[in-house]
């Protein structure tokens, strides 16, 4: 079977700082791929040159079977992005936030939109704005922002950074069911039992290269970070 994502051979450097090596990848359609590594090991720059945001210096991404940055496809077709905690206008409400975003690509309206909110557990008709949302309504609006056009294949770096233990349960939840309807995602996390819970295939980066877990690298993570959240 062809498979969905392919990455062949990507490297990137900057500078004289290597970031990865030869990376390549084969996904199939519906799978949950998920990354783990130390800080600065990489692993958003894979995502973003997944994502298109950064070109690799060699190698090509292949999504659906179309070569990213041929064609005039400069990023991929139907991908949703969550990297680094997106940024929002503060003045706008969590709905008019991604009203906006929504009107730049023109493909759904109103009700997809609040669909999406009350998807990941937020009011539509909330009017206050994000500048007070706390940490983890702002993590849910960029997830409503990352689905909200049915996109099927997820990129999600970190989204369960800084939550609390409920909404660290919500956002897995959201995750489990982005799951259950056949998205292709691709997660990180800090946390390698939330990586072993949702993912189907599981990748380290080190020394520049990517390594599929092994046991042994498995109960290394295991150990490393094994932190409880907070469970009031
Ligand atoms: N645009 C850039 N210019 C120069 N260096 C960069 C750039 N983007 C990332 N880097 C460097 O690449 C390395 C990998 O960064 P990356 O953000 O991918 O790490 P990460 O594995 O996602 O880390 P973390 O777990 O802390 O989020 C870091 O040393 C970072 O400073």
């Amino acid at each position: 079977m062809k498979p969905y994502i392919e990455l062949q051979n990507i490297s990137k450097s900057f500078g004289k700082h290597e970031i990865i090596k030869n990376v390549s990848l084969c996904v199939e359609q519906g799978k949950t791929v998920g990354l783990i590594g130390a800080n600065g090991s990489g692993k958003s720059v894979l995502f973003k040159i997944l994502c298109g945001f950064e070109r690799p210096d060699t190698g090509n991404v292949f999504v659906r079977g179309k070569q990213l940055g041929e064609g005039g496809m400069d990023f991929p077709e139907n991908m949703g992005v969550f990297i680094n905690s997106p940024g929002f206008i503060g003045i706008y409400s969590g709905f008019r936030n991604l009203k906006f975003l929504a009107d730049i690509q023109g493909k759904i309206g109103d009700r997809e939109i609040r669909d999406a909110m009350v998807k990941v557990g937020l009011d539509p008709d909330n009017t206050t704005k994000t500048d007070n949302y706390s940490l983890g309504m702002k993590q849910k609006l960029g997830l409503a922002q990352a689905i909200m056009e049915n996109q099927d294949i997820l990129v999600l770096d970190e989204p369960f950074n800084a939550l609390d233990y409920k909404t660290y349960e919500d956002v897995k939840a959201i995750i489990r069911m982005l799951k259950a309807e056949g998205k292709t995602i691709f997660l990180t996390s800090h946390r390698f039992q939330d990586i072993e819970q949702l993912c189907d295939q599981i990748y380290t980066i080190e020394d520049c290269r990517l390594i599929p877990i092994t046991d042994a690298i498995a109960a290394r993570y295991r150990e490393i970070t094994d932190f409880d959240h907070y469970n009031p």
